[in-house]
């Protein structure tokens, strides 16, 4: 297995899960543990990419482009990532984020949707970034679509393409085929972002390397959206009992996931039953907070929304499904609404 390049996506995944409220002291000090340890990227953005910070994504208590700053400003050997969502993010936030010293843009698309990525790959590489493709709920499609996606983003200009599997929806196959596919369309790096909805965040990265992914991603303590994320040290303790030397400081990552991360989860990151569901049914899991409201609202179960929003192949965008599957759900129970 090849040696990995891992980025910890702790300030920017890890921002859903904080409300995003990083404020700079916890960025100095996150990217300070990270940098010394030997990680090689860190992302900080709005969790939503540059410029989320709006009713829509949830506002954040600090200017992005002020943590990014400190980021950039703490980091001696790192280098510093942020993500972009076409749509969220603009050109102009893209620009100041290269101007205060970005060096990698990660660019992110739900996965059937790569060529509205072009002009933002290509502003990317004239900014002298390193650009990096997410195809986001990478589960909702076949291998070939996403090989299709990735070699269009390629055309771009991207230096390497990401399977996201967003909704922690896949299992250790599917994770198998999908990056096989990339590694076998591409000539760039391949990439694979987990989270923890099924409890196999980390099987399934280690199940990525051995297909042939050339970069991966973690968060101290697995602290990300819905069930979190692979956690960074977890996986850097893994890859050490496998013999596979990422170079990074172990001690360092399990003192800052404990002593600065854990102190910040307002709740403990757990697959808990609506985490499951969502996983389970394969929905994005910024449905989760309006599924809950509606679920009390007209009596009905989280999962059984989930389940049937996840029939319908239901993406970010569509949250107003939600009450329309509540309503009919409640209705065949016969309930009142
Ligand atoms: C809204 C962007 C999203 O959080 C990107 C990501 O990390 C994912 O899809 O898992
Ligand atoms: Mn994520």
């Amino acid at each position: 297995m090849k040696i990995p390049r891992l980025t910890d996506t702790t300030l920017r995944d890890g921002d859903h899960a904080v409300s995003h409220s990083y404020t700079p002291e916890q960025v100095r000090a996150i990217v300070k543990e990270l940098d010394e340890a030997g990680v090689p990227v860190i992302e900080v953005s709005h969790g939503a990419g540059l410029n989320g910070s709006t009713i829509q994504q949830g506002f954040s208590t600090h200017s992005e482009f002020d943590l990014i700053q400190v980021a950039v400003e703490t980091a001696q050997q790192a280098k510093i990532a942020s993500l972009f969502v076409p749509g969220i993010g603009t050109s102009s936030e893209l620009r100041k984020a290269a101007e205060i010293g970005i060096s990698v843009i990660r660019i992110a698309v739900h996965c059937t949707e790569a060529d509205v990525t072009e002009q933002y790959f290509r502003l990317a590489k004239e900014l002298g970034l390193e650009a990096v493709g997410f195809l986001m709920m990478s589960h909702s499609q076949p291998a070939s679509v996403l090989a299709e996606q990735a070699k269009l983003m390629e055309s771009y200009g991207a230096d390497c393409i990401y399977v996201v599997d967003s909704a922690g929806a896949l299992v250790q196959s599917g994770v198998r085929e999908r990056v096989s596919a990339l590694k076998d369309a591409l000539s760039i790096d391949v990439g694979f972002h987990a989270h923890n909805n099924l409890g196999l965040a980390i099987g399934n990265t280690i199940t990525a390397l051995e297909a042939g992914a050339d970069q991966i991603d973690g968060t101290l303590r697995g602290l990300g959206a819905g069930a979190g994320n692979a956690p960074t040290e977890i996986l850097v303790a893994v890859l050490n009992k496998m013999n596979v030397d990422t170079g990074v400081n172990l001690a360092i990552l399990m003192d800052a996931a404990e002593e600065i991360v854990a102190p910040l989860m307002k709740t403990p990151i757990v697959v808990d039953r609506d985490n499951l569901s969502s996983g389970y049914a394969g929905v994005y899991n910024s449905f989760l907070l309006h599924v809950r409201h509606a679920a009390e609202k007209f009596g009905v179960g989280v999962s059984e929304i989930m389940e049937e929003l996840g029939k319908r192949n239901a993406v970010a965008g569509q949250e107003d499904w939600i009450l329309d599957v509540a309503v009919e759900l409640a209705e065949k129970k016969g309930l009142k609404v």
